[in-house]
């Protein structure tokens, strides 16, 4: 069996990087399973988060995660992601099995094939909003000149570009999502993990970070797992799953 490539995706170079036939064909085949969760159990002391929880994550597309608060579905996207271990039950990603491999294995695919963007929080606040994108580039050993290329390509991409310079604290809640997303798509990772990237913005600009989230996943041949709550965010998605009492169910989706 194949293992994961835990080497970076840092080797990709800008925004349009994944695009057209090269990149399809280093990214696997469309459609094809990427990351399949099978019968997740995790409980935090006597809470069940997860009670069988089961997915397949296919290579490409966006996937909306719903249920309703407490479900589980934090849980399950951390466990996807090799955050959390489950209890009992398995992670394949590319056939391989997260819940085997060391924390440093972990950390190591993470950081070459995942990237991450959350409700809050995840800027570092002393770094200007172009360093903030060039880090997980800057820890994959990418020089500075090259890794701030690299950031500013995506900060114009993600329609940002004017922030560049000033710090997370000195934006809008929608300009800090969107720099957010720009720091997890700038190592060209297959899987892009989103849990309520929208949570906090209002719906005009929640709209337009969905676009372009969406829009530049789908540019670069990326897997997107979306944890919402909100029906008009899950309508980006290709496919919807809802989870309850930590389990899982699949929907067709609608588009
Ligand atoms: N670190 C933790 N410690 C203790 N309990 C936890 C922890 N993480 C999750 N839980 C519990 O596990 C259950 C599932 O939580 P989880 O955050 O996965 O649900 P969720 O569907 O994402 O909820 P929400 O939509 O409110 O974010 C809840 O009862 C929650 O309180």
């Amino acid at each position: 069996m194949t293992g994961p490539r835990v080497d970076g995706g840092a080797a990709a170079t800008g925004p349009r990087a994944g695009g057209g036939a090269t990149a399809a064909a280093d990214r696997g085949t469309p459609g094809e399973a990427l990351l399949v969760a099978e019968e997740l159990h995790r409980a935090f002391g006597p809470t069940p988060a997860l009670a069988g929880a089961s997915l397949t994550v296919r290579a490409g597309e966006v996937l909306a995660v719903l249920g309703p608060s407490g479900s589980g579905k934090s849980t399950l996207l951390h466990c996807l992601a090799g955050i959390v271990r489950p209890d009992s039950g398995r992670v394949l990603y590319q056939g391989a099995d997260l819940t085997t491999l060391s924390d440093r294995e972990l950390s190591a695919l993470r950081r070459g094939q995942f990237g991450f963007v959350f409700q809050f929080g995840q800027l570092v606040p002393e770094l200007t909003c172009l360093e903030n994108v060039a880090l997980p580039l800057r820890l994959e050993r990418v020089g500075r000149r090259e890794a701030e290329r690299r950031a500013a390509e995506w900060l114009d991409r993600l329609e940002v570009t004017e922030v560049a310079g000033k710090r997370p604290g000195e934006v809008s809640g929608g300009q800090g999502q969107r720099v957010a997303v720009a720091r997890a798509l700038v190592t060209g990772p297959r899987v892009i993990f989103a849990d309520e990237p929208t949570g906090a913005l209002d719906s005009l600009h929640g709209e337009r970070v969905m676009r372009l989230l969406t829009g530049a996943a789908r540019d670069t041949g990326a897997a997107v797992v979306l944890v919402t709550h909100e029906a008009r965010v899950a309508a980006y998605s290709d496919r919807e799953v809802v989870v309850r009492d930590g389990r899982t169910r699949s929907l067709e989706a609608a588009a």
